[in-house]
């Protein structure tokens, strides 16, 4: 663990290595975060982590180091309901990167104009107790429904043990809907496991929720090479290849202790995307026409 004399944690390696699998051209890497510059972008009081500075000149240097050409920066917990953080890194990208907020339910349509014009295009619920003191489903019901006339989506992140008490919200949402880490299921179950069933039958039960395929390194207790984590998740790709989203998931808030290697995550992508369609569509088609169809 690497922490600094503030105590400030950093979650990401600085020597990722290279991957061996080179990206079709156009790749969006569609879940990742900036952190700060804190002189800057001050965390939120309610921060349930304080991390190193993670600025938008790191996360695009990686981005190319990784042959990626796109990303789609996602607000993350320690940042709170202040987008700033995120709308600079937006606004540093040359168009190459959109957003996703979090917002104060009772955020004015006023306020959610101006992060569309920065480059938003839709609002994360996050459902983690570790990391938000609360979710309420009722208010984020009455945002989803304002968020409507600019057409945007919502992201949610939940992890397998809610995914019951998560339906009839999710059933409710009146936009589409990204999942992130697929909810976080037991991928050492395998395939026909319990909580990959249970998700499929989340996927069947409307044709627009999205998901993201993404973060072997949380999901595989195991770790590198993910091999639990490619036998679950590689069906799943095949199934559903036109709702699939990746992410590498840096600058992997809270893995100060399991840092993973970057460039091993990207290596993950043709073993759970095995056919260069499949892949044209995970990294490129899909997060294209949910991010920059307009
Ligand atoms: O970044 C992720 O996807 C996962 C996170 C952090 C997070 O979501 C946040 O801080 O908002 C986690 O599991 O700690």
């Amino acid at each position: 663990m690497s922490t600094d004399e503030q105590g400030r944690v950093r979650s990401w390696t600085l020597t990722p290595s290279k991957p061996a699998f080179v990206p079709p051209p156009g790749a969006v890497d569609a879940h990742c975060h900036v952190f700060g510059p804190a002189a800057d972008f001050p965390f939120s009081a309610k921060a349930k982590y304080q991390p190193q500075d993670a600025t938008p000149e790191m996360l695009f240097a990686l981005r190319d180091r990784l042959g990626f050409a796109r990303n789609v920066i996602v607000q993350a917990s320690c940042h709170g309901t202040d987008n700033a953080a995120t709308l600079n890194g937006i606004a540093k990208s040359n168009a190459l990167a959109r957003g996703v907020a979090v917002a104060d339910p009772a955020i004015s349509d006023e306020e959610l104009d101006a992060l569309h014009a920065g480059g938003i295009r839709g609002i994360r619920f996050n459902f983690l107790k570790r990391l938000v003191d609360d979710a309420p489903k009722d208010k984020f019901l009455e945002v989803a429904q304002r968020i409507r006339r600019l057409g945007w989506h919502v992201v949610i992140y939940f992890e397998a043990d809610i995914l019951d008490e998560m339906k009839p919200f999710i059933a409710a949402l009146p936009v589409p809907v990204v999942i992130d880490h697929m909810g976080r299921p037991d991928v050492t179950q395998g395939p026909d496991g319990a909580d990959m069933t249970a998700f499929r039958a989340l996927l069947d039960s409307r044709d627009d929720i999205w998901v993201k395929v993404t973060c072997p390194d949380r999901l595989d207790p195991k770790g590198e090479p993910y091999d639990d984590f490619v036998a679950a998740v590689r069906p799943l790709v095949e199934a559903y290849p036109d709702r699939v989203l990746w992410g590498t998931d840096w600058p992997h808030p809270n893995m100060e202790t399991r840092i993973p290697d970057d460039g091993g995550l990207v290596d993950v992508i043709p073993r759970i995307a095995v056919t260069e369609e499949l892949q044209r569509k995970l990294l490129v088609d899909n997060p294209m026409r949910l991010y920059w169809s307009d």
